[in-house]
């Protein structure tokens, strides 16, 4: 019982219903005769008239028939369908979907063309590449061939007609960047606060020598053939003065010491490994370089680092033993 023979019955079960006879340039023979036919049963009758008349409608169309298949009966043989809908009221007006904007909707195809769309941007005045100058897509309108927008700027996917009229989503205006309001919770976008996320200076690091990674030098540093500390491998840790410290620079044939921490290290072995560079590693030769390398990295275990390039300890001057050596002061 498709909807329509509903709102036929109902049409016919007004009081001041009229059927009027059908326009004989307009409707064909069952359609003057099926509306007679009704005139003559009265109105309760007509409900058993209808009712066989729908069997006849359905055994006609078919059960499940589709528009295209009514379509095609339609245009080969005029049936009791067609003329039914004609002597039916006009439809309630179908609900569309709101207009898109033009910059949005697709312009309609020529009605006798078949639709193309041409998707490069292409200037009005300019000949889009399809279709071809002289095909008949082109020579059947003068509209010329529809063009579609890719991508509709400014108008959101179409939803359902519910969902359309449903509140926007939330969105939160601007990303919360706000260590201690989102981080601490594990939630958001925001990077985890750190130290080097943002960098305050552009790194000064060098391309090192290959064979000088900081890798190397830990092999260096854990072979015990190697004596890093330039002193005979079997002399005792050294008390070293400030006098002594200042001849250690590195020229002159000599090794570069440093004190760092109150320790003397002999840092030429390790001045092509140095990932700062020679010459910013140069800048603490024979001087105390505790302060400049907190400047710079605190953060370095130079201990462990240097610690087979230890060569003693920083004393103040005249404060050496007479052998110099360090055992007593274990
Ligand atoms: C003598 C002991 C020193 C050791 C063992 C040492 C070690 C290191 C290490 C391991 C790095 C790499 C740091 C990293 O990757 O985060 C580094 C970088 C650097 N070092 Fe040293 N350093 C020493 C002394 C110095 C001194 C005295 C200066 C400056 C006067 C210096 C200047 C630099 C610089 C500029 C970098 C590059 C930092 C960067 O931009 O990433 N270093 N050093």
């Amino acid at each position: 019982h498709p909807p329509a023979s509903w709102a036929f019955l109902a049409w016919l079960r007004r009081p001041s219903v009229q059927i009027a006879p059908a326009e004989p340039e307009e409707h064909n023979a069952p359609a003057k005769a099926m509306p007679q036919d009704m005139q003559k049963a009265d109105e309760d009758n007509a409900i058993s008239v209808i009712g066989d008349y729908l069997k006849e409608l359905g055994a006609a169309g078919g059960e499940d028939s589709s528009d295209e298949e009514d379509m095609e009966d339609e245009a080969t043989t005029p049936s009791k369908a067609e003329s039914d809908r004609k002597a039916m009221p006009p439809p309630p007006p179908i609900f569309k979907k709101p207009a898109l904007p033009a910059a949005a909707t697709p312009t309609p195809p020529a009605p006798e063309s078949t639709p193309t769309f041409n998707l490069e941007p292409s200037e009005d005045n300019s000949i889009p590449s399809f279709p071809a100058a002289n095909s008949a897509q082109r020579a059947s309108g003068g509209r010329g061939p529809p063009r579609l927008n890719a991508v509709p700027q400014v108008q959101p996917p179409l939803r359902s007609p519910t969902a359309s009229l449903m509140s926007p989503p939330m969105r939160s205006p601007l990303p919360n960047r706000n260590p201690t309001s989102s981080s601490s919770l594990g939630s958001g976008l925001a990077p985890p606060p750190t130290h080097s996320a943002i960098p305050s200076k552009p790194s000064k690091k060098v391309l090192l020598t290959p064979g000088h990674s900081p890798l190397d030098w830990a092999r260096l540093t854990s072979s015990p053939s190697e004596n890093l500390r330039g002193v005979p491998a079997n002399m005792p840790y050294l008390r070293v003065p400030p006098s002594l410290l200042k001849q250690m620079t590195g020229r002159k044939g000599k090794d570069a010491w440093t004190v760092l921490g109150g320790k003397v290290y002999n840092i030429t072995p390790y001045l092509p490994y140095h990932p700062g560079g020679e010459p910013e590693l140069m800048k603490c030769a024979g001087r105390d370089g505790t302060r400049l390398f907190g400047e710079v990295h605190p953060w370095v275990n130079y201990e462990g680092m240097l610690e087979s390039c230890m060569v003693g300890i920083a004393v103040a001057e005249g404060d050496v033993p007479g052998k110099g050596g360090l055992e007593e002061m274990d």
